[in-house]
């Protein structure tokens, strides 16, 4: 007989039924505040695929605070007050803000955790000085552009149940750290961590404290999925958008952009993509994505077509 499968594997009409009794909390307006640049996400996607999701993730929350009455009992405590973690990863461009971002909103709308907090590992990149002093400027995203101990101290404390707990800012218009600026974590119901690389194994050679990897702290991943070459035309797609936009503003890294032709910007966003952010998902995201605990699959249109969820 083979052997049992840790996974169950949904399309998405199967895995939308599943939500049946589930209220859609949100509206088209909701939906189109979250919405990333380019994610044409809609209330009816939101309605397939992230309902069920919404609801699956209350239960989970429940369970756990469950489990961690029992620890308590156990040990004479009192129960702690720490934050559910859930990680959310998958390739530059795949769409990990905007699933991060309705996720967000989704969860908030339940009784048992209204304080949702949402942080991106974009504010744990070494500034772009750094970056130069390293000789690391073309391995932004790459795990070793990223203070991973830093971040492994923020998740720490976070889970700690500390009251307040700062990150540093990240500008995709600087392209740089926002002097000065930070973001304060204050003891959350839930926090979800969204970026590139937050399913990497610990360094199993590091000298530092960091045998620890940031998936240690997760109680739920979700790894967002696509097709590469389509990933990367999204990637293209977003560019050109932006250089009618934000490429614009005076402050913008890339304002030497803004006044490319189409083919100019396209042939410029392409060699981008295949030195950085193609190696990057190549070699240190994708290897990842057994790691998660649910892998949302998108087809060309951005819209989810399947659901891997770890059962075991
Ligand atoms: N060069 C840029 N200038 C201004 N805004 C940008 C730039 N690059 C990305 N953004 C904006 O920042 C948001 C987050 O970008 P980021 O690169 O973190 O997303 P991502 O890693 O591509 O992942 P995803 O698209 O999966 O959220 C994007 O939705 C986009 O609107
Ligand atoms: C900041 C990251 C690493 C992740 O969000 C990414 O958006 C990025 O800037 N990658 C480097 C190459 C590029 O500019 O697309």
């Amino acid at each position: 007989m083979a052997p049992a499968s840790p996974y169950v594997d949904l399309d998405r009409a199967a895995w939308s039924r599943l939500s049946a009794s589930t209220p859609l909390p949100l509206t088209d307006a909701d939906v189109e505040r979250l919405r990333g640049l380019g994610d044409p996400i809609d209330l009816a996607e939101v309605d397939a695929v992230y309902r069920p999701l919404s609801r699956l993730l209350n239960l989970y929350v429940s369970a756990t605070a469950g489990l961690h009455r029992a620890t308590s009992t156990f040990l004479h405590e009192e129960p702690p007050r720490t934050p559910y973690v859930i990680g959310v990863a998958g390739s530059v461009a795949v769409g990990k803000s905007t699933t991060a971002r309705v996720l967000r909103e989704m969860l908030a709308r339940w009784p048992d955790t209204p304080r949702v907090e949402l942080i991106t590992t974009d504010g744990f990149l070494y500034p772009n000085a750094e970056l130069q002093r390293r000789g690391m400027m073309d391995r932004k995203g790459f795990p070793e552009s990223y203070d991973r101990r830093a971040l492994i101290r923020f998740l720490s404390r976070v889970k700690a149940g500390q009251s307040e707990v700062r990150a540093p800012v990240y500008s995709h218009v600087t392209y740089d750290i926002v002097p000065g600026e930070e973001v304060v974590v204050r003891r959350p119901d839930v926090l979800i961590v969204e970026g590139l690389n937050v399913l990497q194994p610990a360094r199993p050679s590091s000298v530092d404290e960091s045998t620890v990897a940031v998936s240690d702290f997760f109680d739920f991943s979700i790894y967002v999925d696509a097709r590469t070459r389509n990933v990367r035309q999204w990637y293209v797609e977003r560019f050109l958008q932006l250089r009618r936009t934000a490429f614009n503003r005076p402050e913008s890294y890339f304002r030497r952009y803004a006044d490319l032709s189409d083919a100019e910007a396209t042939a410029r966003a392409l060699s981008i993509w295949e030195s950085i952010n193609a190696p990057n998902l190549e070699q240190n995201v994708l290897p990842t994505r057994g790691r998660a605990t649910l892998v949302l699959t998108k087809g060309s249109d951005h819209s989810v077509q399947r659901v891997r969820l770890r059962k075991l």
